[in-house]
């Protein structure tokens, strides 16, 4: 049997919905070998985020030459790395590692509005970690805050793509689960093509953690082989289900469902 691995480096939500038990979760259901780097322990529920306690620098870096030591990650996927120190360090250790297949999702704010990233850290997303993205996947206030656009329009958006390429990310897709649109547009671009996906947006509260499954469903996809735009379009099947078959679970806003998936393929 070949075991392919997919690692997060990610916060942890104690609610489960998103950060590292969103990813481990997805790596599970789509069969590839989940591993982990903790960067910060929020404690989080569906109604919001009451503390957030990052990592040293240097217990990030051991936990990735763990990793790197022994076993290289066929993918992998950033979550929130809260700082610019910690964002740095990242980036070195996966060029350090040669580690390919990079899934970039530079989370920022939590839906309840809760910062999981320093301002000051931007300029490092920008300077370090996006040039060694296979994919970059910021939703559109993220895609604002690194470019410095304003996103009104599908024209708008295509700019941020363009400009997020020039920064040194092979593929970039600019989530629309924030847009206006009747329908959820996420746009994807890979320096020469844009691709729409186009999806039914599902009216429900119950959407925490979209982002992290999202980038973890394409990491995984990437371990097993697939190139960036199938990687991509697996993960948009996962993250629909997830959100249509969601779980009802807490008062606030609940996470979607990660075994949606497969229990959909198993009744095929
Ligand atoms: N209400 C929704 N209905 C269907 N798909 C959604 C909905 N909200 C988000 N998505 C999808 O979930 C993924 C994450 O999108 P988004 O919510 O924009 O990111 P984030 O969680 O980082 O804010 C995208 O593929 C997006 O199209
Ligand atoms: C620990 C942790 N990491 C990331 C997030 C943000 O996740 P995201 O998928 O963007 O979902 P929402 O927070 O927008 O629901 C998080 N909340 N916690």
């Amino acid at each position: 049997m070949t075991v392919v691995k997919a690692l997060t480096i990610a916060g942890s939500d104690s609610g489960g919905g998103a950060g590292i038990q969103a990813d481990l979760k997805t790596f599970q259901e789509l069969k590839a070998y989940g591993m982990s780097v903790l960067t910060a322990v929020t404690a989080q529920n569906t109604l919001g985020v009451q503390g957030v306690y990052p990592l040293t620098v240097s217990q990030v870096e051991e936990q990735l030459d763990s990793i790197g030591e022994d076993l290289k990650p066929d993918a992998l996927k950033t979550g929130m790395l809260f700082s610019a120190e910690i964002i740095e360090a990242v980036a070195k250790k996966i060029q350090q590692y040669d580690m390919n297949n990079v899934v970039i999702d530079p989370v920022m704010i939590a839906k309840g509005g809760a910062k999981l990233l320093q301002d000051e850290a931007i300029d490092a997303m920008k300077k370090h970690l996006i040039p060694v993205a296979t994919v970059v996947t910021p939703n559109i206030p993220e895609a604002e805050a690194i470019t410095g656009l304003t996103l009104n329009s599908m024209d708008d958006r295509k700019e941020a793509a363009k400009r997020l390429y020039h920064l040194g990310a092979q593929n970039i897709i600019i989530k629309g689960g924030h847009g206006e649109e009747k329908e959820v547009i996420d746009l994807i671009y890979d320096g020469e093509t844009f691709t729409q996906l186009i999806n039914d947006r599902q009216i429900t509260e119950n959407t925490h953690g979209t982002g992290c499954t999202f980038a973890a469903a394409i990491a995984a996809e990437l371990a097993k082989g697939a190139d960036s735009l199938d990687a991509i379009r697996v993960a948009r099947e996962f993250i629909q289900v997830a959100i249509e078959d969601d779980l009802h679970i807490g008062s606030g806003h609940g996470p979607t469902n990660h075994w949606a998936f497969q229990s959909r393929r198993a009744k095929v």
